[in-house]
């Protein structure tokens, strides 16, 4: 992705490797990520692909064990050189992070009211009235119903659509310039999740929000980002805006995502589809493209290297070595 002084978040040549056994395996492999401020991407592929890596990394939320290698830059900040007490400014302040699952955010024997004001006098040193009246505009904002007797609920007192939007007031508390998003609507039902995006695209332009959205669901990605980057074993293997990404998805794995949504739409007996085999062993990847193995477009080149980034259109890139067999719908080398 191209790299505007204006941005926010900047993430270049992003590598995150875990011990395996007697080796190692790379979780993340060269990603560049670049936002600018009111900017969403989405973060799209399968489980495994290295997404939720990429964003803890963000947040240096990565364990001791994982080396991370590369460049993080967010608001200005070297992120890998920060110091703890800047660490602990760096989470809430510049970035926050939300969850498929709010138990990660909340406390559960805390009322939720009171860990939203902590976090806010413990960032801004103010009192607690003060924060509480911080906790209760949030939850006004979130449109939680009833929010100053809401506040003083247990995490398990809410519904799953009202613990999300709580956990999205805790996040944005002491108004984040970015935020982290992981899955956060998969667990919900349909309806719920659409009023949950929609929630977060309103805070977005209201706060002027950068947001990385993690999520396998392609009809998600579009429903939020202004932009997709497709992730498939650590990489990324092709990004672009939305539009252009939809209207011409150019890496077969792209292809095979937004062919196996199509379902939605399959008419009585029409087969469903399944992209073939499953994503790589991180400890052994195999040579060249990874995808290479599950691709239908494989010749023997495609196991010599990996593909270099090719540009498609103005912002949209994709790594594969038979764009030109794609685009003539051909197999032949
Ligand atoms: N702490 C860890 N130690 C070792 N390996 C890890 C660790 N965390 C993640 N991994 C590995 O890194 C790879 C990428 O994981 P990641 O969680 O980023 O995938 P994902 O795309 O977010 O998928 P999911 O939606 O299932 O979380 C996986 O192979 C995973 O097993």
């Amino acid at each position: 992705m191209s790299s505007p002084s204006s941005s926010i978040v900047e993430a270049r040549n992003l590598t995150v490797d875990f011990a395996a056994g007697r080796g190692s395996l790379r979780a993340v492999c060269g990603v560049d990520l670049s936002l600018k401020p009111g900017e969403t991407v989405a973060l799209l592929g399968e489980s495994g692909s290295g997404k939720s890596v990429t964003l803890r990394a963000l947040m240096r939320l990565h364990p001791n064990s994982a080396k991370i290698g590369g460049a993080i830059t967010v608001d200005g900040q070297d992120v890998l050189a920060l110091s703890p007490a800047q660490l602990r400014a760096y989470r809430g302040r510049i970035v926050s992070m939300i969850f498929q699952d709010p138990g990660l955010a909340f406390d559960p024997v805390y009322r939720i009211g009171d860990q939203i004001a902590e976090t806010v006098m413990r960032h801004e040193g103010c009192s607690h009235a003060q924060a509480r009246k911080r906790g209760l505009e949030l939850f006004e904002r979130v449109r939680i119903p009833s929010p100053e007797r809401r506040l003083d609920n247990y995490p398990h007192e809410m519904s799953g659509g009202m613990r999300q939007r709580a956990m999205i007031a805790l996040a944005l508390a002491c108004r984040p310039k970015v935020l982290l998003a992981d899955e956060p609507t998969t667990a919900l039902d349909a309806t719920v999740q659409i009023q949950v995006l929609l929630l977060l695209r309103e805070l977005q332009r209201e706060f002027g929000l950068a947001i990385v959205f993690v999520t396998h669901d392609i009809g998600v990605a579009v429903e939020i980002a202004d932009r997709i980057a497709v992730m498939y074993a650590g990489r990324i293997v092709e990004s672009g805006s939305c539009a252009s990404v939809i209207r011409n998805p150019s890496h077969p794995y792209t292809r095979g995502l937004l062919a196996s949504r199509a379902h939605a739409t399959l008419a009585k007996g029409e087969r469903l589809y399944a992209i073939p085999g499953s994503p790589p062993d991180l400890a052994a990847p195999p040579p060249g493209c990874a995808f290479g193995p599950r691709c239908d477009r494989f010749i023997d080149g495609c196991a010599a290297d990996v593909p270099e980034n090719i540009a498609i259109e103005a912002g949209h890139e994709a790594r594969c070595f038979r764009l030109s067999a794609l685009e003539h719908g051909s197999n032949a080398a």
